[in-house]
């Protein structure tokens, strides 16, 4: 017999990544969508509970093992209290946590003592192996110049992407003499060996690009990876939602649950 499926509520459901949610979990045993909160007008497809307010659904909802969120840092910072408030495991993918008001990286530490936790800015299994090969390159390749650059689609509230910056911190562990982010350049601007550039573009429909250039030596290296439909993120949070369901209160990393 099978195990129960996981049963999840999804936020910012009527969303461009909430709706792929909803259509991935259709499409799976393992997961079951109970509930979907939007705060926005639209329609949701899933045979699930719809409401605004997350504490009204969990409330309401017994035996929710888990909030998938994909919303923005001030819904994912109330998002995840609220989850611990009602013992729930909390996975987010929203994007431009850092610096942010509502200081949603504090909410999700202080939501760990009670839940599992999971972010990630990137739930690409392709993306998890291309961090793994950007820090291997950046470890060999000392002294080479280091550009970051991603494009996504015209509706992207963040720039850089959070991605980009995983990736960015990835080169930074291995290259320590990389100590100035170089957000975009103009005017005159010569490089310098202590920059690491970070470049956004914004295009139509774009699902998210990503490219890591090495350049030194009278060599280039790159290193990317392109997103084909955001059904490759749908998947990997559902994995992880599954994963991290009945785990001890903690910080979960993606690439971890993918090595279980
Ligand atoms: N980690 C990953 O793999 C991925 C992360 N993302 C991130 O997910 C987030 C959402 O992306 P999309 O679905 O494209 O955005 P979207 O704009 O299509 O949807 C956002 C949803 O959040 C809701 N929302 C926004 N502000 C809210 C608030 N203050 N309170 C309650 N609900 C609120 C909206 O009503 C909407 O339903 C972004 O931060 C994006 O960067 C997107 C794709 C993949
Ligand atoms: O907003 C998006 O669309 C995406 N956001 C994430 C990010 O900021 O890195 C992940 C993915 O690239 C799509």
């Amino acid at each position: 017999m099978s195990a129960s499926p996981t049963r999840i509520v999804v936020t910012g459901a009527t969303g461009r990544m909430g709706e792929e949610l909803i259509d991935a979990a259709g499409d799976r045993s393992d997961v079951l969508v109970t509930a979907a909160v939007s705060r926005t007008p639209g329609s949701v497809t899933a045979e699930a509970a719809v409401g605004t307010h997350l504490a009204a659904i969990l409330a309401d909802e017994d035996d929710v093992d888990a909030v998938v969120d994909f919303t923005a840092p001030e819904a994912t910072a109330e998002y995840a209290e609220i989850a611990a408030e009602h013992g729930v495991a909390f996975v987010t993918g929203t994007t431009g946590l850092e610096d942010h008001d509502a200081d949603p990286l504090g909410a999700l530490d202080a939501a760990s003592e009670s839940i599992p936790v999971l972010h990630a800015s990137n739930f690409s299994r392709g993306i998890a192996a291309l961090r793994g090969a950007v820090r291997e390159a950046a470890a060999s390749l000392p002294g080479y110049d280091v550009e970051v650059t991603e494009t996504h689609h015209n509706g992207k509230r963040d720039a850089p992407s959070g991605t980009a910056l995983t990736l960015v911190e990835d080169v930074e562990a291995e290259r320590p003499d990389l100590t100035d982010r170089q957000y975009g350049r103009e005017g005159e601007q010569p490089r310098e060996t202590d920059e690491i550039g970070v470049h956004a573009r914004r295009a139509g429909d774009v699902t998210g690009e990503h490219e890591v250039l090495f350049a030194g030596n009278r060599e280039t290296v790159s290193l990317s990876h392109s997103a084909g439909d955001r059904g490759v993120f749908a998947e990997g949070a559902l994995d992880a939602a599954v994963a991290v369901a009945d785990r001890e209160p903690g910080r979960y990393e993606f690439a971890e649950l993918l090595q279980d």
